[in-house]
């Protein structure tokens, strides 16, 4: 039966990027998506401005919310200190078939934990199964109408503190309407939008920067 294209994405990963070379992997991945099929990883451009907050942060505890193939989960965990750890949530099993390899083909298994389940189920779940108190920087890349239930269930949990971030992909395309209004206007949020465009698209598109203010 025909390949999927996470499966073709792996294989050009494997093709082309260095084992054990985390940005090579990035590039490999890059290079697919901008000459042989789109995919929808947060891309260069806007992976330039993810590596800026991450590197800023400099955080211990990273949650991701939507691994697809892992190409933001490498791009982050590559720019991470050695004590560090970044949680990603997929729920799609064929998906984090392909992300852990693609994990693993950039030699980062040790900084990730890749782990399969709902972000509704598993949030409520992060303290007790990782020991986490609470996140430093959380990436919100998942189906966009989840991005606001699952702030709130964050919040809930108690997992942000004081300068906590968040970073949301997608906030003009395909759009988180509900989200960026109650961030933009929640008292308990400082918000910057940067402007950018659709992955491997001219499209515009963007990333929000929140950060708690407890
Ligand atoms: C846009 S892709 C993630 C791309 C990835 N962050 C990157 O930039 O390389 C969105 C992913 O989130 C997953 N997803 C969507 N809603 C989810 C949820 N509620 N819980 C867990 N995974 C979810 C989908 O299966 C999909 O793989
Ligand atoms: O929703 C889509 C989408 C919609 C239709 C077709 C393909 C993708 C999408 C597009 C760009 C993204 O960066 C992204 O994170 C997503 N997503 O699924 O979460
Ligand atoms: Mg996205």
């Amino acid at each position: 039966t025909r390949s999927t294209r996470p499966q073709r994405l792996l294989a050009a990963v494997q093709k082309n990027a260095t084992r054990g070379d985390p940005r090579s992997v990035v590039r490999a991945i890059d290079q697919f998506c901008r000459h042989k099929e789109w995919a929808m990883n947060v891309g260069d451009e806007k992976g330039c401005i993810l590596d800026s907050v991450v590197s800023e942060a400099n955080p211990t505890y990273v949650l991701e919310l939507g691994t697809y193939c892992g190409y933001s989960t490498v791009r982050i965990a590559s720019l991470l200190s050695p004590n560090s750890k970044l949680i990603t949530v997929e729920f799609n099993p064929e998906y984090a078939k392909i992300a852990r390899q693609v994990i693993a083909w950039a030699g980062l298994q040790d900084k990730i934990h890749l782990v399969e389940g709902a972000s509704g189920d598993l949030i409520p779940k992060m303290q007790e199964m990782f020991g986490v108190k609470t996140f430093d920087l959380v990436f919100l890349d998942h189906w966009k109408d989840r991005y606001l239930p699952d702030t709130k269930l964050m919040e809930k949990c108690g997992l942000l503190r004081k300068g906590s971030i968040l970073l949301a992909d997608n906030v003009i395309c395909p759009g988180t309407p509900d989200y960026l209004e109650y961030i933009r206007n929640s008292p308990q949020y400082e918000s910057q939008y940067f402007k950018s465009h659709l992955e491997y698209t001219k499209v515009e598109d963007g990333l929000e920067k929140s950060v708690f203010l407890g």
